[in-house]
């Protein structure tokens, strides 16, 4: 065996680092290349624009599947597709870096969709609730927000769809994270524990594991995962559910990893803005519809989507907040607002329907 301490300068391990070390070289003066090409590409756009000018999702999207494609591994396309997002977010903060609402404190899954979207130079702006995080990017104070909208197993977040019955908000991008819960506490021992905080999703989606594992124990629900784990970090029979960061950040031991009853459970965030964006090549678009309380009102905002072959890809329906009884349907489908087949058929639900808006076209979330 090799010990790596006695210095081995002809040895095998001395060799490969050699080879590591000019790679990295050559990586680096490469990042450094890009990194002037991405300031020209600036410069084309304007000079003293603020981050959100510069900032062209369906490029990126286009750029990351680009890396996808010619990924040959060994590296995961999850992984080559992190590295690169985090090249391109280096990239675009050399401008000014994008201010990101989310909600808050520190730690959160939702601070984790930010990263996977936006990267680690973007400025992430953490805050108390959903809604704020609508205000926030309403009022300008953030560039963009990303808000939880769809977990696999418990569906949809209601919150969320309500606030886009009163804002103005677009739907700028969508992130899939995997999320991944543990058990935390001060002392990382399961006998201690008399009381787990969570946030309500949280506790659906670790239901049978805490009916195993702690059955008698009080579950409270609290506004986030990571404030559950800044209340478990001031009482010793206390614990909290909460993703690895969180536990990290607040100081915890953990007491059990992947207690999700779910084993692909995961998150659908969106990225919500002020403005739409191009085509990528690959899009969703979201439409608000309200229908009028008559026969056939549904079948008639459904069926131009099967005329001009457009593929449905979710539904969903809420209290329009207009009137009792009255609907809003939440409808995502394949491609681009500006593609002809979509623009056909929007403009013949338009004629039925009491209010069409377009959310936003977006590019489909990557690995
Ligand atoms: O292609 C552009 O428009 C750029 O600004 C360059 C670049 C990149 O680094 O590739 C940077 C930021 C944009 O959001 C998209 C892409």
């Amino acid at each position: 065996m090799t010990d790596e301490r006695i210095p081995d300068k002809s040895g095998p391990l001395t060799q490969v680092r050699e080879r590591i070390d000019s790679i990295d070289k050559q990586i680096q003066e490469l990042i450094s290349e890009r990194a002037n090409w991405a300031q020209e590409v600036a410069k084309v756009k304007g000079e003293g624009l603020s981050a959100i000018d510069y900032y062209r999702p369906e490029r990126e999207a286009h750029v990351l599947r680009m890396v996808v494609d010619r990924n040959g591994g060994p590296l995961s396309d999850t992984e080559m597709v992190r590295l690169f997002r985090e090249i391109m977010s280096s990239c675009l903060a050399q401008e000014d870096p994008l201010k990101i609402g989310f909600l808050g404190p520190e730690g959160t899954f939702s601070e984790q969709a930010v990263r996977k979207h936006f990267g680690h130079a973007a400025y992430g702006l953490p805050l108390g609730s959903i809604e704020e995080v609508f205000q926030e990017v309403a009022a300008g104070h953030a560039d963009f927000g990303v808000v939880p909208v769809e977990n696999s197993g418990q569906g949809m977040i209601q919150v969320t769809l309500d606030m886009f019955l009163t804002s103005d908000a677009t739907i700028c991008g969508e992130v899939e994270l995997r999320v991944h819960q543990c058990l935390h506490s001060q002392l990382g021992r399961l006998e201690d524990i008399k009381r787990v905080y969570a946030h309500a999703q949280s506790l659906q989606q670790c239901k049978t594991w805490l009916r195993i594992n702690l059955p008698n124990v009080e579950c409270i629900a609290v506004s986030s995962n990571a404030e559950a784990a800044r209340l478990a970090r001031h009482a010793d029979e206390a614990a909290a559910i909460a993703g690895e960061t969180a536990g990290r950040v607040y100081g915890l031991k953990t007491v059990a990893k992947a207690i999700e009853d779910r084993a692909d459970n995961t998150t659908r965030f969106l990225v919500i803005g002020r403005s739409l964006f191009p085509p990528s090549g690959n899009d969703r678009t979201s439409l608000l519809i309200t229908v009028n309380d008559k026969p056939g009102a549904l079948y008639d905002i459904l069926s131009p989507f099967a005329k001009h072959g457009v593929s449905l890809n979710r539904i969903e329906s809420r209290p329009s907040h207009t009137g009792k009884w009255q609907y809003a349907f939440f409808i995502d489908v394949s491609g681009h607002i500006e593609g002809a087949a979509l623009q056909a058929a929007v403009q013949e639900i338009g004629e039925s329907a009491a209010k069409l808006r377009v959310l936003g076209s977006y590019p489909v979330a990557l690995p």
